[in-house]
């Protein structure tokens, strides 16, 4: 797909198959980046192949960490106490999930270090994470504009064992802080406690976090959502195995695919025992009426309504504890009932691109009436005979490219532009989507 301009999809009355999901890519890039962190050798299967883990796996290879690929999805990390390379220019493409967590593992660990990344990426806030880490003795230079990427980071003195993290842009921050803390607290040999100030958003990926440090021998003690602390002795271990589970905010389009396209439509990969919070769509599209029927490590749904010629129903909800799987539940608000409303969304303004603007803006052009605010979204479904044929523009955004595949279950022609920024997360996601659709 990469390099293709666009791609037409023709009018689409059915989905049903199975899916197998590539591996989430928010538990590949914190498992790679534990691993390099942990005594001994992991080995990781079910690793995401995408963009973003790349410059992960390219950015721990610079900074002189040994990894053996067995296959595409396969690798083994060799865990060090201290990244060989002490200076490097690291580029992080636009993957928050890398450049976030690496800044403070590079901050607290001394060497000199400057990390960059797409335009885009050069326009998503950072600062939080910088006042963070500056304030605990950090030594971190913005490059371009202040609050941003890129940045330069220097050994630092002595660091504090308390830090504050501002929770209310971004929870990558927090993440970040707690991935690396047990650096600090090997340099302090004191705990570190960490305060979360303001309104932590995003609260399940931090549940990930906190999961996953745990198998690398890590247990946070965890006050509420307001403090946390690392404990004296923490130090990452390997638990030689990690198999990396299907990626569940991509299962969000396929799960919609079963609630529009009649299904039944099964995903293999995440099922009730998931750790990742967007396992929590599927609740959104049984709430709108699909049937949704859970396993250990797969779902399936059925939509029934369509069997019966019936809409979705419509939903006013507040999504900010999934905010990436919120995008599909927009594009699903076209087959609804009624106006659907999507709440506290204020982080999709500053993700791959202004995720609400670009959202108000393509869902016009297919005919749909469409308000927006700081941090909210209501779609009003098209009505029979007021679709319109559209171009849709992805703004390098993979969401936005992977929503709107499900606007050809409508009744106009849909023209997805550069498809091919799925790759971010999911670079295969328009022949599995063609494999399922007819
Ligand atoms: O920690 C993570 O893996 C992620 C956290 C979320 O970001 P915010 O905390 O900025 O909402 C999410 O949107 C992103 O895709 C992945
Ligand atoms: C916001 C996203 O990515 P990132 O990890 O770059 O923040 C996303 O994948 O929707």
């Amino acid at each position: 797909m990469s390099g293709v301009p666009s791609l037409e999809l023709g009018h689409c009355v059915a989905a049903q198959g199975t899916v197998h999901l590539p591996g989430s890519k928010s538990i590949s890039n914190r498992v790679l980046l534990l691993s390099a962190l942990a005594a001994g050798a992991t080995r990781i299967d079910g690793l995401l192949q995408s963009d973003d883990t790349h410059v992960m796996l390219t950015a721990l290879a610079a900074l002189g960490i040994k990894i053996t690929t067995h296959a595409p999805d396969s690798v083994s990390v060799q865990g060090v106490s201290r990244f060989p390379v002490e200076r490097a220019e690291l580029f992080m493409g636009n993957a928050g999930t890398a450049i976030r967590p690496l800044t403070a593992a590079l901050a607290m660990m001394g060497g000199h270090y400057s990390l960059s990344g797409v335009p885009r990426m050069h326009e998503r806030p950072i600062g939080d994470l910088v006042d963070g880490l500056r304030g605990m003795g950090a030594r971190i230079n913005y490059l371009g504009q202040e609050g941003y990427p890129p940045l330069h980071i220097e050994p630092s003195g002595a660091l504090s064992d308390r830090v504050a993290v501002q929770g209310s842009v971004s929870s990558q921050f927090l993440t970040a802080v707690l991935m690396a803390a047990p650096l600090a607290v090997a340099r302090s040999s004191k705990a570190l406690v960490i305060d979360v100030v303001g309104e932590l958003i995003s609260k399940p990926y931090i549940d990930i976090t906190l999961n996953l440090m745990a198998r690398f021998g890590v247990t946070v003690q965890r006050h509420g959502w307001q403090q946390f602390v690392v404990p004296v002795g923490a130090a990452y271990r390997s638990p030689e195995h990690i198999y990396v589970e299907g990626d569940a905010s991509s299962a969000s389009y396929f799960l919609a695919l079963g609630a529009i396209g009649g299904g039944p439509v099964k995903i293999v990969g995440v099922g009730a025992q998931s750790i990742q919070g967007d396992v929590a769509f599927a609740d959104t599209v049984q709430a709108m009426g699909a049937l949704v029927k859970r396993d250990a490590a797969s779902i399936e749904v059925t939509g029934i309504q369509v069997a019966r010629g019936e809409k979705l129903k419509a939903f006013d909800t507040d999504f900010n504890l999934i905010p990436d799987a919120a995008m599909t539940a927009a594009a699903l608000a076209l087959f609804a009932d009624g106006p659907c409303t999507l709440r506290n969304i204020g982080s999709w303004r500053v993700k791959e691109t202004d995720r609400i603007d670009a959202m108000q803006t393509e869902l016009r052009k297919l005919g749909a009436q469409v308000e927006s605010g700081p941090d909210w979204l209501r779609v009003f479904p098209i009505a029979q005979g007021g679709w319109r044929d559209a171009s849709i523009h992805t703004y390098d955004d993979h969401r936005m490219a992977m929503c709107f595949s499900l606007a050809a279950f409508g009744q106009s022609r849909v023209t997805i532009l550069d498809p091919g920024c799925v790759s971010k997360t999911f670079p295969t996601y328009f022949d599995v989507y063609g494999g399922l659709i007819s």
